[in-house]
């Protein structure tokens, strides 16, 4: 109100009250409040119409006509700010009258001027909302002076409305304010529960009723405590309730530690919860919400993760993760009590046969019945565990001696070798086993499992099907491997490769039908080096690509320079090695190294060993395709030492086959070798392949060979392998070509 002017409508039907007010206001000018503006209404229904709206010129009496503002005669639009009523009116009457102004303007304080002798009216309309009640007596009669205390009186009715309506409009903010916060927290996906300063409850949610087991009106005005009531999930101890922790530390909680909150009626949840305290200004707490979850989902899923996260997926068995910490936890448990452990690297012999051949669910089945077959032959305190593909890792903790670790082994390649039926199959496996041990094999996981891995590895060399402890002297060859690995690198670089040729001939004729390409490593201080040594390694470390790229090309350039020279040698063969025949650009660098020496494809024969062939089916088809369409020869080297079978072979474009020496050199001596020759012999001719004897030594074994209608013969009884001047040599000593055999 300071320093503005405040409008009053005066409704009363005496002039002289309205000219006494009047001049009574005017005399008391502006003071810190501002002043008063006074609007005379002489009948109620003039007010009435001025209040609704209407703008129509008061009734004036001549004393305060000056009271009208506007020169149009209508008092403008400022608002009033108060409304002095007289009661005794002619054209109203007592109460009635300030029920219909109250009724046309709720907002403003309304003061009563009546009548000194009327206390009944006074305190009706007291009662009934005004806001001051002025003696009329004393405005007609009395000396107002300055009239300070009407000022004052009028002042504080319009102070005090003022602020009646302020507090109605913030108790309506407040109203809006908790409906929202109830609309929250029914929505809530928490249990939600108001406390008091005191920590009773003032309300909670549904979801906090139904996790509690407490209906809202039982629950209302108790201590948390008899409601929410807490134990802990591993001990089952009751816990001190998030609220007493917090008050004790005088400060909120974010979500925490779970524990389980008991429903009054025997159920339980696993819960975490949240307190947040409310604060006055001075620092003095005046209520609390807690809030609190189920986490029995949650709790559950993140369980169900780190499961997953630690464990095979095929299998359930502990995976590569799980096995490193357990062993890590053995190793350190052994260390601290002086015992031993063992661990067991086992892998199944030719899986990936088996897998491909039979296919992959087959081979996920396979798997799974190994896992089970495995839990049989170990105790609960031992770890399995599927370190990938079809290596399994076996921890054994409670080992006395290495004989313990023997006794498992033998136990596991019993129980793989025992048939496995899946669906239709009866499939027969065995496995191969490489043991290390704790302390002496190595004194931590990874040594550990890089010995027991080293001496599966010589399991498998050593024939498969067995188990192998290991030995210092294997790190040794490990060693020597590498650095075998690096030299044959550096001699690639060096050119220290050259190619040997061995005849092979016709068994009907003697006839020379070709030259199989031999390599060999021409090493500056230690000589020909055969390629049973290298190859295998160089095939390990993806050097085999490189060399068979050199051996291709060298090949069929001195076939070129044969056949420039005059000198008929028949076919070229070049043995491929399965990294070799499995590389995606094999086929082009036949093409290309047949472009290169111009040399025909018709001249050229491949050796792939079964394996090759036998590893991806699909892919061999279309790749052996390709070659014959390039116009190659395909022989299949070593036969009878894989697994393929004359059936699968008749699917591949082959041309010959070529029987393994093992069978050759014994047939003339085993029966059983030299039946099976004979059997190959037979069928291979009857598939129109040519049947190729590798490895014949003997004229006995020739005689053999030709009784049994072999097409052609390769060995050291007519030649061993010899370098390019040697093969020259022979072809020309030879011109009819054909062989003189003793
Ligand atoms: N005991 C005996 N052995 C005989 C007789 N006649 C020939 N041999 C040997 O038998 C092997 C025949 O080659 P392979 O079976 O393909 O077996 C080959 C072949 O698998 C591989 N190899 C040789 N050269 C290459 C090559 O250029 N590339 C690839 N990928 N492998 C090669 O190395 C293996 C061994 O080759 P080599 O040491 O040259 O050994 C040759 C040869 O010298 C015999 O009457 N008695």
């Amino acid at each position: 109100m300071k320093n503005t002017t405040t409008r009053l409508l005066l409704i009363e039907d005496d002039p002289s009250v309205a000219t006494r007010i009047n001049d009574a206001l005017a005399a008391s000018g502006r003071d810190t409040h501002g002043s008063f503006h006074l609007v005379w209404a002489p009948t109620l229904d003039g007010a009435l119409r001025q209040l609704a709206g209407n703008t129509e010129p008061l009734e004036s009496p001549a004393p305060l006509e000056p009271l009208i503002d506007a020169a149009d005669g209508t008092i403008g639009d400022l608002p009033y700010s108060a409304i002095l009523l007289g009661l005794t009116h002619t054209d109203h009457c007592d109460i009635e009258a300030f029920d219909r102004i109250t009724a046309a303007a709720p907002e403003l304080p309304v003061l009563l001027l009546g009548d000194a002798d009327d206390p009944v009216l006074e305190r009706q309309a007291l009662r009934r909302g005004a806001q001051a009640y002025l003696p009329r007596t004393l405005l007609r009669n009395g000396n107002l002076g300055n009239a300070s205390w009407l000022f004052h009186t009028l002042h504080n009715a319009i102070e005090r409305k003022l602020l009646i309506r302020s507090l109605k409009q913030t108790e309506a903010e407040l109203q809006t304010e908790r409906q929202r916060f109830h609309a929250v927290l029914a929505s809530a996906s928490d249990g939600i529960i108001a406390l008091d300063a005191e920590g009773r409850i003032t309300h909670m949610n549904a979801v906090a009723e139904k996790l509690s087991g407490w209906p809202l009106h039982e629950a209302l005005d108790r201590p948390l405590a008899d409601i929410y009531r807490t134990i802990d999930g591993k001990t089952r101890q009751p816990v001190e309730s998030t609220l007493d922790r917090m008050l004790r530390e005088n400060r909120s909680s974010g979500f925490g530690t779970s524990a389980i909150l008991l429903h009054r009626d025997n159920g339980e949840f696993s819960i975490e919860d949240a307190l947040t305290q409310f604060r006055d200004p001075a620092g003095q707490t005046t209520g609390s919400l807690l809030v609190f979850r189920d986490v029995g989902d949650t709790q559950g899923m993140a369980m169900k993760m780190a499961y997953l996260a630690q464990h095979d997926a095929l299998t359930g068995l502990p995976n590569r993760s799980l096995m490193h910490d357990r062993l890590a936890q053995a190793v350190t448990l052994a260390g601290r009590y002086s015992r031993k452990a063992a661990l067991l690297y086992m892998d199944v012999d030719r899986f990936k046969n088996i897998n491909d051949s039979l296919g992959h669910p087959i081979g996920d089945k396979l798997l799974q019945v190994i896992a089970d077959r495995l839990l049989t032959c170990v105790r609960y305190s031992d770890t399995v565990s599927r370190q990938g593909g079809d290596e399994f890792v076996i921890l054994l903790t409670e080992i006395e001696q290495s004989h313990d670790a023997a006794i498992c082994a033998e136990k596991i390649l019993n129980a793989l070798s025992r048939p496995i039926a899946i669906d239709s199959h009866q499939i027969y496996i065995t496995s191969s086993i490489g043991i290390s041990l704790y302390p002496d094999d190595g004194k931590d996981t990874e040594a550990l499992i890089r010995s027991a891995d080293l001496a599966m590895y010589h399991a498998k060399a050593g024939g498969r099907a067995n188990f192998q402890f290991f030995r210092q002297t294997m790190n040794e060859r490990l060693v020597q491997r590498q650095s075998l690995e690096d030299t044959l690198r550096n001699a690639l670089k060096k050119r220290q490769f050259i190619l040997h040729y061995q005849p092979k001939i016709d068994l009907e004729n003697g006839a020379i039908t070709g030259a199989e390409a031999l390599v060999r490593w021409n090493h500056p201080e230690r000589g020909l080096i055969s390629p049973a040594l290298f190859v295998p390694v160089a095939e390990e470390c993806g050097l085999m690509q490189q060399i068979g790229q050199w051996v291709l090309r060298e090949a069929c350039r001195q076939m070129q320079n044969w056949q420039n020279a005059g000198l008929d040698v028949g076919r070229v063969a070049v043995n491929i090695s399965t990294p070799e025949f499995r590389s995606r650009n094999f086929v082009n660098d036949v093409r290309d190294a047949l472009a290169e020496t111009g040399m025909a494809a018709e001249y050229l024969e491949i050796e792939l060993k079964e394996a090759a062939l036998m590893a991806d089916l699909e892919h061999a088809q279309s790749r052996l395709s390709e070659l014959k369409e390039l116009g190659v020869n395909i022989a299949i080297d070593d036969f009878g030492t894989g697994h393929s079978s004359l059936r699968q072979l008749k699917r591949f474009p082959i041309d010959s086959l070529k029987i393994d020496r093992s069978f050759v050199q014994c047939m003339t001596k085993d029966p059983a070798d030299a039946a099976i020759v004979s059997a190959v012999i037979s069928m291979g001719k009857s598939l129109n392949y040519r049947v190729v004897a590798e490895g014949v030594e003997t004229r006995e074994q020739h005689l053999f060979l030709q009784a049994n209608l072999c097409d052609e013969s390769q060995g050291h009884h007519f030649s061993r392998p010899l370098n390019a001047e040697g093969f020259t040599a022979l072809m020309t000593r030879n011109p009819s070509h054909s062989a003189e055999l003793h």
